[in-house]
């Protein structure tokens, strides 16, 4: 059984962040544990508050797992601000973990702001670089490029001059495209998936991201592993359930427990 961290978050409402992670892990058949980096006040309808940690909290968590347990993958999401940022890379080059995968949260689905707007250099220059693989979405990857992104062409070149510019694999998440959602990995292979008409897709991208953690971890090949998390993704998107009156989360337990009203447009 692998150990995997998750850096992240805490999303109240279940569907994101830290709490998706560790139910990804778990349905994933690894152990997770949590290092959390923010709290946000959130559910199905959006985001009502956030505080971000004291940088010290946050490396006394790190510090606990790494010096009692050891860690098989690092997953880091959702990271708030440049000094928590700091921190983590500081911490991140001395325990040097393998697979590091990281998902460069910047806005969450509702439109509410996850990281400040002056972290971006500490993000791209200290943390980034450190990453086996990245996984932004299309505006994460307009953010980091300075540039638009209109079509899989554009995703392509995305993929491989950040790959260049950071040192590590990087696989852009086409959901935010209209059409067949296409992700694209640097190596130049695409994986292409069926769109599921439904607006229940909270948290998807935290969920792609520590499935991709376990399965390498697990020892599956880059391409394998992504081929893998985005079917246990896409599964677990069709069969969410409406929870909340808003964008609801995706179902990470769906081979256990099938939800009846899954699929297409409910809610
Ligand atoms: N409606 C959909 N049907 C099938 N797959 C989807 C759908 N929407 C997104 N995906 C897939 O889910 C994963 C996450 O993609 P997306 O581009 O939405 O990332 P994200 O924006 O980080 O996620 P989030 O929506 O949680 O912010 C990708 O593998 C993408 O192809
Ligand atoms: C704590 C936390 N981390 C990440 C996300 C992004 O997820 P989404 O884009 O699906 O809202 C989120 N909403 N909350």
């Amino acid at each position: 059984m692998k150990h995997i961290l998750t850096i992240a978050g805490s999303d109240s409402g279940g569907g994101a962040g830290i709490q998706a992670d560790l139910k990804v892990i778990s349905a994933l058949g690894a152990y997770g544990m949590t290092v959390i980096t923010a709290i946000t006040a959130q559910n199905t309808r959006g985001v009502t508050d956030v505080r971000e940690l004291d940088p010290d909290i946050v490396e006394a968590q790190i510090r606990a797992v790494f010096d009692d347990i050891p860690v098989h993958g690092v997953k880091v999401g959702m990271v708030g601000n440049a000094v928590i940022i700091e921190r983590i890379a500081d911490l991140l080059t001395e325990f040097a973990p393998h697979p590091l995968v990281i998902d460069p949260v910047m806005v969450a689905q509702s439109g509410h702001n996850l990281l400040a707007s002056e972290a971006l250099e500490a993000l791209t220059h200290r943390l980034l670089p450190l990453a086996d693989l990245i996984t932004p979405n299309i505006p994460e990857a307009e953010v980091l490029l300075g540039r638009h992104i209109k079509d899989g062409g554009d995703m392509k070149e995305a993929a491989t001059e950040l790959a260049q510019r950071l040192g590590s694999h990087v696989l852009v998440k086409g959901g935010h495209l209209n059409g067949p959602p296409c992700d694209v990995l640097s190596t130049g292979t695409s994986f292409l998936g069926e769109r599921i008409p439904t607006r229940h897709t909270h948290g998807t991208g935290c969920s792609l991201s520590s499935a991709l953690t376990v399965y390498l971890a697990q020892g599956y090949s880059l391409e394998e592993a992504v081929e893998q998390s985005k079917s246990y993704v896409a599964s677990a998107i069709q069969h969410a359930f409406p929870v909340g009156k808003g964008n609801s989360p995706i179902h990470h337990f769906h081979a256990w427990h099938p939800s009846e009203v899954g699929g297409t447009n409910h809610g």
